[in-house]
């Protein structure tokens, strides 16, 4: 049992026709997070929320907003995305060469910080940041979409970037996305992972209060 595992439901597996309420239902089935994922057609083949949206469901709930940002030029729409209501906001190493800077911008505006890693980017890209950071997202799937199956070598990226979170002695949440439910919620939490962003396995589910616990670890 593990109590300190926060659930993040992805809003992307919601329906579109019924947003704000998707975002009550997960609310009520114990959702800790809301998980907005941000795409631009560019960074990843699939559109999806702007500011605009943001701000809207903004109004249905009082859970921290989770914003990853699959987006080229991040800069041009971090202070939109936090004006919009976002808590916290992660940003994809792969686009961002000004990574630090990046972070700091976030941090300013007295919010948390993330970076997101691709399953093919090694975590050495985050190793000059590492201080400044809140939270690191491994991806266990390539962005763009959900419902894809979870990539078995996020296991061990994890576990290794853990190992070097606690050798530095440093507190960063590490988040894991895609292909996220019990049992590959149990493996990476085993690795080390603290936050679990899952889409269709909450959306999915005929009881979004037992996947949410489930995915906890607590069922
Ligand atoms: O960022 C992404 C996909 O790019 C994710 O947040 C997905 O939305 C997760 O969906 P599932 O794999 O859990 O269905
Ligand atoms: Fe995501």
């Amino acid at each position: 049992m593990n109590t300190m595992i926060k659930v993040a439901p992805s809003i992307l597996s919601a329906d579109f026709s019924q947003l704000a309420n998707e975002i009550i239902k997960i609310e009520k089935a114990g959702a800790d997070w809301v998980h907005i994922d941000v795409m631009d057609g560019h960074f990843v083949p699939n559109l999806t929320f702007g500011p605009p949206v943001v701000a809207a469901i903004r109004k249905v709930t009082k859970l921290p907003f989770d914003v990853h940002l699959m987006v080229t030029n991040p800069q041009d729409l971090i202070e939109p995305f936090i004006k919009a209501g976002a808590d916290i906001i992660t940003v994809h190493a792969e686009t961002a060469p000004h990574l630090h800077r990046l972070i700091q911008t976030i941090k300013e505006h007295g919010k948390k910080a993330g970076v997101s890693l691709n399953p093919s980017t090694p975590l050495a890209v985050v190793e000059e940041v590492l201080d400044d950071l809140d939270m690191i997202l491994i991806m266990s799937v390539n962005p763009g979409y959900g419902g894809q199956k979870f990539i078995p070598g996020a296991i061990d990226k994890i576990s290794r970037l853990q190992a070097k979170i606690e050798q530095r002695k440093l507190t960063i949440d590490i988040e894991v996305d895609g292909g996220i439910n019990a049992s590959t919620a149990r493996q990476v939490v085993a690795a080390g992972a603290t936050i679990l962003v899952a889409g269709s396995a909450v959306y999915g589910a005929p009881d979004m209060t037992q996947a949410i616990k489930a995915i906890r670890g607590l069922d």
